[in-house]
Order: C-alpha cells, then sequence, then structure tokens
C-alpha cells in the first residue's frame, strides 16, 4: 500500500467575477514509502496547490486522497492536523523561521505541541536534529543571523524533528545560489534516506528535478511522466 494515493484529484478556485479556475483536472498519483519524486511545471500549473492537498493542508474539490489506505476527506479536521503534525514534515523557499528565536528554538517548535517524551526532551532533540544538518555550531545563533543555507539547513532540522515519514519541499532552493541548493538538496536526499521518509520536492529547475528517482510534470492540471535528464 503506497503511503500516499491519489486518483482523479481535481482542485478549482472560485472567482469574483467570472468563471472558477481548474487548477488541477484529475491527478493520479502514488507515492511510495522511501520513495524520490520530484514535481515540475510552468509558473501558475498548480504545483503549490498539489503540495498543499499532499501534505493535508488543502482538500480536493474531488477526487480521492489516501494516507495509507485511509481516506483524508474522511477524516474530521483535528484528526487531519493530527496526521500532518505526526506524518509530514515541510520545508518551503523562505525557510519561515522564526525571527526572534535561536536556530534550536526554530528546530524545537514543533514538540511543544507534542505530548511527553518528545516535549520534555525537544532541547536535546533539537540539537541531535542540528548536528545532523552540520550546524552543531550555530545552536544559539539566532535566525536572523544566519546564512540563506544555514537557515534552510535549520529549516531542514525543523522538518525532520518529529520524524516525519514524507518530506514535502517546496521550492527549497528557489532562494539560494547554484552551489549552495545543490548542498541543500544533497542534504536533504540524505536525510530523507536516513530518516526512512519519502520525499517530494516540488521546483520549476530541472536540474534539481532531475535528482530524483521519479520525475513529474503538471501539464494542463494533470501529472506526466518526464524523462529524467542529467543534473
Ligand atoms: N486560494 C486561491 N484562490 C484563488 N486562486 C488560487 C488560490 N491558490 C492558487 N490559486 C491560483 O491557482 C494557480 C496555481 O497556483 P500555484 O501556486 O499552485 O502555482 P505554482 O505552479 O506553484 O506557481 P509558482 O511556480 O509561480 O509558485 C494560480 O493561477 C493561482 O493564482
Amino acid at each position: 500500500m503506497p503511503l500516499l494515493h491519489l486518483r482523479g484529484v481535481t482542485r478549482q478556485f472560485a472567482t469574483i467575477d467570472g468563471p472558477a479556475l481548474q487548477i488541477l483536472k484529475g491527478v493520479d498519483l502514488d507515492v511510495a514509502a522511501h520513495d524520490r519524486v520530484s514535481i515540475v511545471g510552468r509558473s501558475g500549473s498548480g504545483k503549490s496547490t498539489l503540495l498543499n492537498i499532499l501534505g493535508l493542508i488543502d482538500q480536493p474539490t474531488t477526487g480521492i486522497v489516501e494516507l495509507d489506505g485511509e481516506p483524508v476527506a474522511l477524516m474530521g479536521g483535528r484528526m487531519r492536523d493530527r496526521l500532518r503534525g505526526a506524518t509530514v514534515g515541510f520545508v518551503f523557499q523562505q525557510f519561515n523561521l522564526i525571527e526572534g528565536l535561536t536556530a534550536a528554538e526554530n528546530v524545537a517548535v514543533p514538540l511543544h505541541y507534542g505530548a511527553g517524551r518528545r516535549y520534555w526532551q525537544r532541547h536535546r532533540l533539537a540539537s541531535e536534529m542540528l548536528d545532523r544538518v552540520g550546524l552543531s555550531h550555530r545552536i544559539h545563533t539566532k535566525a536572523t543571523h544566519l546564512s540563506g543555507g544555514e537557515q534552510q539547513r535549520v529549516a531542514i532540522a525543523r522538518a525532520l524533528v518529529r520524524s516525519p515519514r514524507l518530506i514535502l519541499a517546496d521550492e527549497p532552493t528557489g532562494a539560494l545560489d547554484i552551489e549552495t541548493g545543490g548542498r541543500i538538496m544533497d542534504l536533504l536526499d540524505e536525510v530523507a534516506v536516513d530518516a526512512g521518509a519519502a520525499l517530494v520536492t516540488i521546483t520549476h529547475d530541472v536540474a534539481v528535478a532531475a535528482r530524483a528517482r521519479r520525475m513529474l510534470r503538471i501539464v494542463d492540471g494533470r501529472l506526466e511522466a518526464t524523462e529524467q535528464v542529467a543534473a
């Protein structure tokens, strides 16, 4: 059974004065545990819209989304929120760190909502994660005092701290230079393998996308398989 299973997923957005925008028109996708999938597409093709559905942030207009064989549409909002927190780690283009907090405090944020051992051990877990991403020397540095590449490492540590089975990365190298972006992608691959997590990367950069095992393209609201291109 795949970790994520999508069939015939559509998503439309209402407009004030015209017909609804049909962004996703019938997406079929299976993401297996440990999978490496990249999704490319033109600006406005619906990449972030799809990522929000994969991450249980948004729901399709029609179609099926199953996580571990369970239909997401039948879950209540709180159940979905809990499942998202326990299953999915997000990495965004703009890092989304909390400015006034240190690297370690940022990484520990997702553990504040957890119960028991993870909550009480949040400082140790955050330090371990920062060590894992090569930032043990920056644990107590404020997020604003870190370089872009370092901030993305903190964001990756934060995404990993609850041991997600799915890492969703939305343009993870978009705000970085090519060399730093390459190192960040190497790190994401490595930590996903170590954590035994599936990695879905959304990007418009074909060289970044070509690192994945499978590269898919959104064309006219549907996913197509794409020939792999050497990075
Ligand atoms: N909540 C919303 N309400 C109305 N329209 C929306 C909403 N979210 C997205 N859209 C529209 O859906 C289309 C797809 O947006 P989306 O952000 O998924 O594209 P994208 O492929 O990620 O683009 P980019 O590469 O530029 O980030 C866009 O035309 C956008 O304006």
